[in-house]
């Protein structure tokens, strides 16, 4: 009988697969982390093969700790990393090049030149996105422009393309022996080669960019049981386990967190910090920098879409505190050394470690610490650290505000961060909103769960999951109105600070 739902999450830092009851609660988990490479200053890349290893692991732990059997499973879904740009041969498996990142800023002088024609926004009426190095189109481009052999093979039709989620799929589903090629249309949102509308391939920006067609996924819903078939019975889960969802992670967080009507909007606070508003069945074009992508799509239904504030560096400004600097061991000792202070001593720390993104977008940009005098000490610092990702959140809402017209009046978080109580409190103060944790942070995983779910059967309408969603702790603002405009002010102005540095 089967009791349970699997998701898979592969994430920047690392993948985990998780095991849900029928109330969406937690019963299995297991996760590894990846290496990160840094071949030269601004380059991120993984390696695939690591994390299709790395897959099969968490599963099998999940599965063993759990005492849970493959066959217990109705369903899985999968949820990824988005943007993050795989090209391998599909006779062996084997990749072309390491995953590139969608940190990496590699294909700045591709997007620059993308960019001589039209502008940062010669793509965005098309597809949503403005021209940036965040996105897998210019990273597909740089593969086939810079790996011998591979602009070739992609012509000839053996080597694929996939984002995260079609790589593990491809795998999952039997790899070489006929695993399924396919991307869904909330990954294919984010590859700047999709049309938005039609959820096509868009033949002139594949043309424009030198992308055989051969080499593209096709595009599915994010929720369907007949799309991917069922995974390979001597792969990790031991048995046929149909796949029925595969959404980008920020999407699925906001399937997780319930946010199917329109107006409602989530934070995930990882590695970045992504803000979706869900618009409705049409989408809105963004006049103040943020994107526009697909939420999600549920077979036979509309797609959903929504508008979106990509935040490049929120966690990982914690974890460059803990690894580069040294400060602490462990991320979550932030908050007690933050909690030393009562402000940050007037510092500021802007982390555009890979330029800035939403709402700025500009890759000229590099990190700063502002504001510095003799009095700072670490504990400002950490602090500094914790109110940069609440201030770019704050950067992201005005826009959103602008963009939809109607300011936002809650706003639903989760992800590793979301732990941090200073930081929830200070986050609710400068948004000037309530800020509300789910009882189940795990919210990305979650999302790909229902996603397969529905498709499966398993859950029979989206009130189920509705009624799975509990509160568990929600943080009001409880600041003055001249500190946070004050302190805001402080933020604008270390901003700019950052802007013109890369010539
Ligand atoms: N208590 C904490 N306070 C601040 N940051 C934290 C805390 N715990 C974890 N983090 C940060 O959250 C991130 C991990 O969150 P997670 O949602 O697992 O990220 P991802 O899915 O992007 O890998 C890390 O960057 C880490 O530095
Ligand atoms: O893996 P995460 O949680 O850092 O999310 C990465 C985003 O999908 C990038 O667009």
């Amino acid at each position: 009988m089967a009791e349970y739902i699997g998701a898979v999450d592969q994430g920047t830092t690392s993948t985990r697969f998780i095991i849900f009851d029928k109330n969406g609660r937690i019963v299995g988990l297991d996760q590894k982390e990846h290496e990160q490479i840094y071949p030269e200053p601004g380059w991120v890349e993984h390696d695939p093969l690591e994390i299709w290893a790395n897959t099969q692991e968490v599963i099998r732990g999940a599965l063993l700790k759990s005492g849970i059997k493959g066959s217990q499973l109705a369903a899985i879904g999968i949820t990824n990393q988005r943007e993050t740009t795989v090209v391998w041969d599909r006779l062996t498996g084997k990749p072309y090049y390491n995953a590139i990142v969608w940190q990496c800023t590699r294909t700045h002088e591709i997007c620059k030149e993308l960019m001589e024609n039209g502008g940062q926004d010669r793509f965005r009426e098309v597809t949503g996105l403005p021209v940036a190095t965040y996105f897998s189109g210019p990273k597909i481009k740089w593969i086939l422009e810079n790996v011998p052999e591979a602009r070739a093979a992609a012509e000839r039709g053996d080597a694929l393309f996939g984002t995260m989620e079609t790589w593990v799929i491809w795998w999952l589903t039997g790899g070489p022996k006929g695993g399924a090629h396919v991307t869904d249309v909330t990954n294919a949102s984010r590859t700047m080669l999709m049309d938005l509308k039609k959820l096509e391939w868009d033949e002139d920006i594949m043309k424009i960019m030198g992308v055989p067609r051969q080499m593209l996924p096709r595009i599915v819903p994010s929720s369907d049981a007949a799309t991917w078939g069922s995974t390979d019975e001597h792969g990790p889960l031991q048995a046929r386990v149909p796949v029925c969802g595969a959404v980008g992670d920020q999407q699925a967080a906001l399937v997780g967190q319930t946010c199917f009507t329109p107006g409602e909007a989530k934070n995930t606070y990882g590695t970045g910090c992504f803000l979706l508003l869900h618009t409705g069945h049409e989408p809105i074009p963004s006049r103040h920098g943020l994107i526009t992508t697909v939420a999600y799509q549920f077979s036979g239904r509309q797609p959903s879409y929504c508008l979106e504030g990509s935040i490049a560096i929120a966690g990982a400004l914690v974890q460059w505190l803990r690894d580069n600097m040294g400060m602490f061991e462990d991320a979550a000792e932030v908050e007690e050394l933050a909690k030393q202070v009562e402000n940050t001593g007037g510092v500021y720390v802007v982390p555009a470690f890979s330029g800035l993104f939403a709402p700025y977008w500009r890759p000229d940009a590099r990190g700063v610490i502002a504001g510095l005098t003799r009095y700072v000490n670490k504990h400002h610092i950490a602090r500094a650290v914790l109110e940069a990702t609440a201030y770019q959140t704050r950067d992201i809402v005005e826009a959103m505000n602008r963009d939809s017209g109607v300011p936002l009046t809650s706003l639903k978080v989760d992800g590793g961060m979301v732990r941090n109580e200073l930081l929830m409190q200070f986050q609710s103060d400068v948004l000037n909103v309530p800020v509300t944790r789910p009882s189940v942070a795990e919210t990305t995983c979650l999302g790909a769960a229902y996603a397969a779910g529905i498709a499966s059967g398993f859950w029979n309408e989206r009130s189920e999951l509705i009624e799975n969603w509990q509160e568990d702790r929600t943080w009001s603002p409880r600041m003055e109105e001249e500190t946070r405009e004050q302190g805001y002010r402080g933020w604008k102005k270390a901003v700019d600070r950052t802007l013109n540095w890369v010539e």
